[in-house]
């Protein structure tokens, strides 16, 4: 089994990512002897946290599907040549709070734009000059919930932080979920889902005990 360097975290809105995260850095560190690079999409660095921003603006009309799409590639690509590959080159460990996936659950699913297409933009963004090869993640962590009650947990818990896609209507984000599940069921060896209505405790048990198995 390839150690995996790059560990992304996926997951509908509420999953528990950020929260998931914070405790298992430790473990990742004390596990991998490594120093690990907390980073997430989008961002990850100056420009592609500006384009984050830009992309929490409301207009009227709203922004095109696709615009989004290009966007959110344009800051992926920063993401890879300013952040990730360095990182992956000086020896750390990389954890994304998300990574290309969201955009083939989110654009090409929730959207309704085709995973294939958005796959295709993503190429580019993804792609390691020196190589050519695909930067992807070797472990993607994908924490699973039904919608409704990841949006009840950030409505009820961080008002004060809910933006333009948590705002979606169910259907859209239950379009989300379903191409996430695809991609686990498509992807088995790189996509790990974790039952993310569990307790806080047993989901962090449970990503614990995925990246040990990937790192024995
Ligand atoms: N297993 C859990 N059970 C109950 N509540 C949880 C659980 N995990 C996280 N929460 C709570 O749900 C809320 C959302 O969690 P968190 O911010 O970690 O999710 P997220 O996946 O990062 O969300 P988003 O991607 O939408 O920002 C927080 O208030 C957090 O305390
Ligand atoms: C990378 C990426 C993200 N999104 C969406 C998903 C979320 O609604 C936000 C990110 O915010 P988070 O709460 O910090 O996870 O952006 C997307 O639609 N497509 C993407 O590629």
């Amino acid at each position: 089994m390839t150690k995996a360097n790059f560990i992304s975290f996926e997951g509908p809105e509420g999953a528990g990512k950020t929260t998931v995260i914070q405790s298992v850095l430790p473990e990742i560190e004390k596990l991998t002897q490594k120093p690990v690079l907390l980073t997430r999409e989008p961002g990850g660095n100056a420009m592609a946290e500006a384009i984050r921003n830009l992309l929490k603006v409301q207009t009227e009309p709203a922004i095109d599907s696709w615009t989004e799409v290009f966007l959110l590639a344009a800051s992926r690509r920063e993401h890879v040549i300013q952040t990730i590959l360095p990182a992956l080159k000086a020896g750390h460990v990389v954890v994304s709070d998300r990574y290309l996936d969201s955009s083939l659950a989110y654009q090409g699913g929730g959207r309704g734009l085709g995973l294939e297409k958005v796959q295709k933009i993503n190429d580019f963004a993804i792609m390691d000059p020196k190589t050519g090869q695909a930067v992807m993640p070797e472990l993607t962590i994908y924490l699973d919930l039904p919608v409704a009650e990841g949006l009840e947990r950030i409505f009820k818990n961080r008002t004060d932080k809910i933006d333009r896609l948590d705002q979606e209507s169910l259907a859209f984000h239950e379009k989300v979920r379903q191409s996430y599940l695809a991609l686990a069921e498509d992807n088995p060896k790189r996509i790990k889902r974790v039952d993310a209505t569990q307790s806080k405790e047993k989901v962090l048990e449970d990503v614990k005990a995925i990246i040990a198995k990937n790192w024995r």
